[in-house]
């Protein structure tokens, strides 16, 4: 069973000098569910040094532990899945070299894209950016938020599990949460909060409040 409610997306550059083994840990004691290897601007061996870490705290935590993009990293590394977008392989290539158990996300905006990643096999959505986030280069315009409308909207059309991801923070997670959210990956609500534990606390609570 995974543990939908706070999902923390991972970003060194993003965390205020805190490294993200660091922000990784405070985010276990504040009681995190799921944490993903992101660090878009980290080579593959980086990435896989930094993992080897995380692996082993997720795992004596008892925390689902995903790897952002890359299938191989995500098997050298022994992680519960890998999380997946446009440019990345699709979900039943993925499926087929990981096997079964594994958790298998899928990045979406639209309800058309949800019944597809759906259809094909995706264990998870994270669906947005829901709200305008400066965080992922390509879609920092408000243009491209999608609004906890077309969150409602997913959740209508589909069985599979998701969060919603982009811009989200303790003030507006419960209305992602009420519009049919599992609940919420962040990144900077967590990674440049002055004390992350609280920050993912406060996560916690405010997902509860949606319900
Ligand atoms: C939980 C979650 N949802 C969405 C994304 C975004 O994935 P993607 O669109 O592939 O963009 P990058 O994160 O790879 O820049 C995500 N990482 N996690
Ligand atoms: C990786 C990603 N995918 C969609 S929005 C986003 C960035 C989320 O970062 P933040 O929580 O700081 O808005
Ligand atoms: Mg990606």
């Amino acid at each position: 069973m995974v543990d939908w409610d706070v999902y923390l997306v991972t970003q060194a550059s993003l965390s205020a000098g805190r490294t993200t083994d660091e922000i990784v840990a405070d985010a276990i004691d504040g009681g995190v569910g799921v944490v993903q290897l992101r660090e878009k601007d980290r080579t593959a061996r980086e990435r896989y040094e930094l993992g080897l870490e995380l692996r082993e705290r997720t795992r004596e935590a008892g925390v689902t532990f995903v790897v952002n993009d890359r299938i191989d990293l995500a098997q050298a590394l022994d992680a519960d899945g890998v999380h997946l977008g446009d440019d990345d392989l699709p979900v039943p290539v993925a499926r087929e070299l990981l096997g079964d158990d594994a958790l298998i996300g899928r990045s979406v905006s639209t309800v058309e894209d949800a019944q597809e990643a759906a259809s094909a096999g995706a264990d998870y959505l994270g669906v947005g950016a829901v709200f305008a986030t400066g965080s992922k280069d390509d879609i920092d315009d408000e243009e491209y938020a999608i609004g906890t409308d077309r969150v409602a909207a997913i959740a209508e059309a589909v069985d599979v599990p998701f969060v919603g991801i982009g811009g989200i923070t303790a003030e507006n997670a419960p209305e992602v949460v009420d519009a049919g959210a599992d609940g919420v990956a962040v990144i900077t609500e967590i990674t440049r909060a002055d004390d992350p534990a609280a920050a993912t606390e406060a996560l916690h609570s405010a997902v509860e409040q949606g319900r």
